[in-house]
C-alpha cells in the first residue's frame, strides 16, 4: 500500500469545510449534534477510522452515525474498536483536534501529528465498516464518511441501516474469525441465528411469557426487531412491534422511546396497555431498553435499566451457584444514575460487589471486564454483561454432576450466546429479559418487588459554558466551579435519603442534575433547589424555569 496521500486529502477536505465559529466535542457518545454540522466531522471521522486501521495492524473498524435518542434534526457519529469497544480513550483528544482544524492546513498537520504520535505505518492496509440508523440526514453523512475513508485510502464495507449494537457484533466477529475468541457469523443474518438460537436454548422446557408490546420509537429497532422475531418461534416467544413508523419525518423518538419513557415516567404515545401487561421501549439506535407495566390499581410502574441488571444479576447468581461453579465471581457495575435502592439491594440482600463508574458506555465496559462474569446497566437502560475468556471456557467445558446442575450450565453456556457482549443491545436484552420470565416463571410485577426504587428526578439545566464544571469521585462530587458542591451538600442534609450531583452532559449542551429522596415531592423540591442554585451560580441561561427553586 502507498503512503498516505496528504495532497488528495487537502483537496477532498476542500469539498467538506469545517463551519466557522463552531466548536466540536467529543463527549459520551463520540460526535453529536444538529445534523446539518456534521458534515466536516464526519468527513474527518472517515480519515481517523482510517489512522486507527493502520494503527491496529488492518483491523476491522466501525463506524456508525446516529445520534441514538436525541432528536431526529440531530444526528451524531462514533468510532467502534475491533473488539467492539468504543473508541480508545488516547485517541479521543485526537478525534477533537481533528474535527476542530479550521483549515485543510491545518487538518493535514494534525493527521502528521497523529501518525507521528502513535507511531502509524502509512502503508499498512486500513478496513472501516460503517451503518447508519433511519435518520432522514444519514444518507448525505454516509456520503462524507466515504470521501473520508477514500481520502486515507481505507478498505470499505457498507453495512447499510443498523442497530448500533448490530455494528459493534459485526465488527467483532470480523475481527475475531478464527481466533480462539471468534464471536460469530460476521452478517445480520448470523446475528439474528446466534440470538434465536441462544434463546431457545435458554428458554428450553420452560412455558411462554404472556405477549410483550414494544415501542420501538420509530426508529431502526423497528425494522430489526421484526426480523429477528422471524428468526424466533411464535410458541416461545410473542412480540407485538409498536410505533415502528421509520417513514413519516418527525415522529422519531418524538414522545416515545425509552429515553422518553424513563425521563416522563409515563407510557409512550401509542402504546396502550392494561393491567397486567408489560411492555418495553427501545430508543432511536436500539442500543438501549426500558420494560414497564401497569399495576393492578393503574399506575405505571416503571422497570428501568438498574432494575434490568439487578434482575440479570441475581440470575446469573442463582444459576452459577446451582451450576456448582462458585469459583466464578459475579460483580455488577453501575454510574451515579444508579437509584440507591438497587445499590443498596445488590450490595446488602444479594451479597454482589457494585463498583460505580463515570457515565458512559466505556467506564461500564471496561470496568465490567474486571469480573469474571461483569454485570453493567446504565439506569437508561443501556448494558450488558460480559464473561471473561476463562469464565467461558469453564463454562463451555463444565459437565454437571447431577441433572440439575447440568441444566443450570446449558442455560448459562445459552445465555453467554444470548448476550451481546460488545455492548448494550435493546434486542438481546430483551430476549435476555423474556428468558429470565420464562425460566423463573415470574411476572414483571413480580421481579419488580425485589427492591423498591427511591423516588428520583432528573433535570436539565441550560448554562452559557459547561465545560466550566468539573466532577470526581465517579461523577459524584463537584470541583469546579469552586464552592457549589458545597452548597449542594447543605441542601441534601436537609432530606431523608436525599443524594444529588450535577454534572455536565456529554451529548447535550446541558448540566444534568440528579437527586433523590424519601418521597417524590422532597426529591422534587431537593432537583429544583440544587438546579436553581446551579442555574443562579454558573451561568444559568435561556430563561429560568418556574420550577427551578
Ligand atoms: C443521564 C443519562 O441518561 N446520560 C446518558 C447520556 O449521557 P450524558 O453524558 O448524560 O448526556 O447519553 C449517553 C449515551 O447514550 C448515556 O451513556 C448516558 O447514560
Ligand atoms: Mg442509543
Amino acid at each position: 500500500m502507498a503512503s498516505i496521500n496528504y495532497d488528495k486529502i487537502k483537496t477532498d477536505a476542500a469539498q467538506h469545510p469545517k463551519p466557522q465559529d463552531i466548536k466540536y466535542t467529543h463527549g459520551t457518545a463520540g460526535f453529536r449534534m444538529k445534523a446539518d454540522l456534521l458534515d466536516s466531522v464526519v468527513y474527518r471521522v472517515g480519515i481517523l477510522a482510517g489512522l486507527r486501521s493502520k494503527k491496529l495492524d488492518g483491523k476491522v473498524i466501525g463506524v456508525m452515525i446516529t445520534a441514538s435518542h436525541n432528536r431526529e434534526i440531530d444526528n451524531g457519529v462514533k468510532l467502534v474498536d475491533p473488539y467492539g469497544e468504543m473508541l480508545h480513550q488516547s485517541w479521543e483528544g485526537y478525534a477533537a483536534q481533528l474535527a476542530n482544524a479550521q483549515t485543510e492546513d491545518e487538518l493535514v498537520e494534525v493527521i502528521k501529528i497523529i501518525v507521528k504520535e502513535f507511531d502509524i505505518d502509512e502503508t499498512m492496509t486500513s478496513k472501516v465498516i460503517y451503518a447508519r440508523d433511519t435518520r432522514p440526514s444519514g444518507p448525505a453523512l454516509v456520503m462524507a464518511l466515504e470521501d473520508g475513508l477514500r481520502s486515507i485510502g481505507a478498505e470499505i464495507n457498507d453495512f447499510g441501516i443498523k442497530t448500533t449494537p448490530q455494528l459493534h457484533y459485526v465488527t467483532c466477529c470480523l475481527n475475531t474469525q478464527g481466533t480462539e475468541k471468534s464471536y460469530g457469523e460476521p452478517t445480520e443474518a448470523g446475528y439474528y441465528k446466534k440470538l434465536a438460537n441462544a434463546y431457545r436454548r435458554a428458554v428450553e422446557g420452560k412455558s411462554r411469557p404472556s405477549p410483550l408490546y414494544v415501542d420501538s420509537a420509530n426508529g431502526v429497532g423497528a425494522i430489526k426487531l421484526k426480523e429477528l422475531t422471524n428468526y424466533i418461534d411464535k410458541d416461545i416467544l410473542e412480540v407485538i412491534v409498536l410505533n415502528d413508523d421509520i417513514k413519516t419525518q418527525g415522529k422519531l423518538n418524538h414522545l416515545c422511546g425509552a429515553d422518553y419513557v424513563k425521563t416522563n415516567q409515563r407510557l409512550p404515545l401509542g402504546l396502550n396497555i392494561k393491567a397486567g401487561e408489560r411492555a418495553a421501549s427501545l430508543d432511536g439506535d436500539a442500543d438501549r431498553i426500558v420494560y414497564y407495566f401497569i399495576d393492578d390499581d393503574g399506575t405505571f410502574k416503571l422497570f428501568d435499566g438498574d432494575k434490568i441488571g439487578s434482575l440479570a444479576g441475581s440470575f446469573i447468581i442463582d444459576l452459577v451457584k446451582a451450576a456448582g461453579l462458585e469459583g466464578i465471581n459475579v460483580g455488577v457495575v453501575q454510574t451515579a444514575y444508579a437509584n440507591g435502592s438497587s445499590t443498596h439491594y445488590l450490595e446488602k440482600v444479594m451479597k454482589v460487589p457494585v463498583s460505580c463508574v463515570p457515565t458512559g458506555v466505556k467506564y461500564l465496559h471496561h470496568e465490567a471486564e474486571k469480573f469474571d462474569i461483569g454485570v453493567y446497566f446504565e439506569a437508561n437502560g443501556h448494558g450488558t454483561i460480559l464473561f471473561s475468556l476463562t469464565a467461558t471456557k469453564l463454562i463451555r467445558s463444565s459437565k454437571g454432576e447431577t441433572p440439575e446442575q447440568e441444566d443450570a450450565i446449558e442455560r448459562l453456556r445459552a445465555l453467554m450466546e444470548l448476550i451481546n457482549q460488545t455492548v448494550g443491545d435493546a434486542l438481546s436484552d430483551l430476549l435476555l429479559v423474556e428468558a429470565i420470565l420464562a425460566n423463573r416463571q415470574w411476572t414483571l410485577k413480580r421481579c419488580n418487588e425485589a427492591y423498591k426504587d427511591l423516588p428520583n428526578r432528573l433535570v436539565k439545566v441550560i448554562v452559557t459554558d459547561r465545560h466550566i464544571f468539573k466532577t470526581t469521585n465517579a461523577e459524584r462530587t463537584l470541583v469546579e466551579p469552586a464552592g457549589l458542591q458545597g452548597k449542594i451538600d447543605a441542601l441534601v442534609k436537609k432530606y431523608k435519603d436525599g443524594r444529588s450531583f450535577v454534572r455536565p452532559s456529554g451529548t447535550e449542551d446541558v448540566v444534568r442534575v440528579y437527586a433523590e429522596a424519601a418521597t417524590q415531592k422532597e426529591c422534587d423540591e431537593l432537583a429544583y433547589s440544587v438546579a436553581g442554585l446551579v442555574y443562579d451560580e454558573a451561568g444559568g441561561t435561556g430563561g429560568r424555569p418556574d420550577e427551578f427553586l
